[in-house]
């Protein structure tokens, strides 16, 4: 399925200082000192395409620390007057948007508790029919791509083409070493239903500490992500918010210069000639795998076949197990992961259980329910 999104190229909206693109500043504005000392530093390494800082924060629980409010865009123009950067908020009311376009703030993110919501999405929307501004809209925080490919929408809908969406990971119940599963699948996914719509990775909040984001950051790039958005405080050891997952300035100038930048489609003729070669083969083994599953699928439905005239249950989980075990200690000795093998079995037995259901209920009592659940 391909997305059709009014958009604005990419370029033609965000002024990119140095590649990759990145936005970057303190998760909160905190005081007028703190946010301008750290917007001149970041401003000084010449790889920072735009500032943020959290003026409005939405926090789990009440009674922490809520954002500095309104008085922040004060601050934030002030950093702006004097840095040169153009500045970027998140927004989650229509009041936000008033307030922040009315500051001068040249892009709105929307973040992901907000996303997770159709209905604040659209009253941001609705707040931003008639203004041209760049809006970047962060995922949900649940793994819903259809909640993110919604927002986008509606924000797009409501007449905004300067748009963009930003990768921070996905609220998981299991506890790994991100704070935000990164999920790429995800972004992957919507990259590929709207290949023009620009994907801003934020390492910050998948990571949630500080040493995670390279690899993270280096991913994302290699995934062809648009670029970045970091935050950097000027001392994140005392920061009110998020002080573990903060760079300092000079931190995040020193891991920018480390990241390979690579391009889609970069290399001389024969680089190029090479990779077509390769994806030559590639495109051979594929159809030979295909043509292969098709058969097992065939040998499948004769089994179901074989199984109906003789009233023998679809599913056996013996025979089931042995298959995956074999084919996992098979894979791993040809250096495929556990994890890859029994993924793509659980895929093609699941198929091959449907064919050989509707083999099973051509009639009999669950017949006349075969054609709705084949359409579900
Ligand atoms: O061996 C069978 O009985 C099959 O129907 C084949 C098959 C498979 O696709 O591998 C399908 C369903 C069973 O649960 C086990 C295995």
């Amino acid at each position: 399925m391909k997305l059709n999104f009014n958009i604005q190229p990419f370029n033609s909206w965000a002024k990119v200082t140095k590649e990759p693109f990145l936005i970057a500043g303190p998760c909160s504005a905190e005081t007028e000192e703190q946010l301008v000392a750290t917007a001149h530093l970041l401003a000084k390494t010449g790889r920072v395409s735009v500032l943020r800082a959290g003026i409005w924060k939405p926090r789990t629980r009440p009674g922490e620390f809520e954002g500095i409010g309104s008085i922040g865009l004060e601050w934030l123009k002030r950093a702006k007057a004097e840095t040169g950067l153009p500045t970027a908020v998140e927004v989650a009311t229509a009041k936000h948007v008033e307030e922040a376009l009315a500051a001068g703030v040249d892009i709105l993110w929307i973040g992901a508790r907000s996303t997770a919501n159709p209905f604040t999405v659209q009253e941001i929307a609705d707040a931003l029919r008639g203004v041209d501004v760049p809006v970047i809209v962060k995922n949900p925080v649940n793994p819903d791509l259809s909640l993110w490919i919604g927002a986008l929408e509606r924000v797009n809908n409501a007449g905004i083409t300067k748009l963009a969406a930003i990768h921070r990971g996905f609220s998981s119940h299991e506890k790994t070493a991100f704070r935000n599963e990164p999920m790429w699948d995800l972004a992957i996914s919507l990259k590929t239903h709207a290949p023009e719509l620009p994907i801003i990775c934020d390492p910050s909040h998948i990571c949630g500490n500080r040493e995670l984001i390279p690899y993270i950051a280096q991913k994302a790039l290699d995934l062809d992500m648009q670029g970045l958005i970091i935050e950097s405080h000027i001392d994140p050891s005392v920061a009110w918010t998020d002080a573990k997952q903060q760079l300092t300035p000079s931190a995040l100038d020193e891991l920018m210069g480390r990241l390979e930048i690579r391009k889609s489609g970069a290399g001389t003729p024969e680089v190029k000639d090479k990779l077509a070669v390769l994806r030559n083969e590639i495109d051979k083994i594929d159809d030979l795998v295909i043509q292969k599953i098709a058969e097992r699928m065939q040998i499948a439905e004769k089994i179901g076949q074989h199984k109906k005239d003789n009233g023998i249950t679809i599913l056996q989980v013996s025979r089931w197990d042995e298959i995956l075990n074999k084919r996992i200690s098979y894979g791993k000795a040809l250096k495929l992961s556990e994890e890859f093998t029994s993924k793509l079995l659980e895929l093609i037995h699941s198929e091959s259980i449907r064919k050989q259901t509707e083999i099973m209920n051509t009639d009999g009592i669950a017949g006349s329910q075969q054609e709705h659940l084949t359409h579900v």
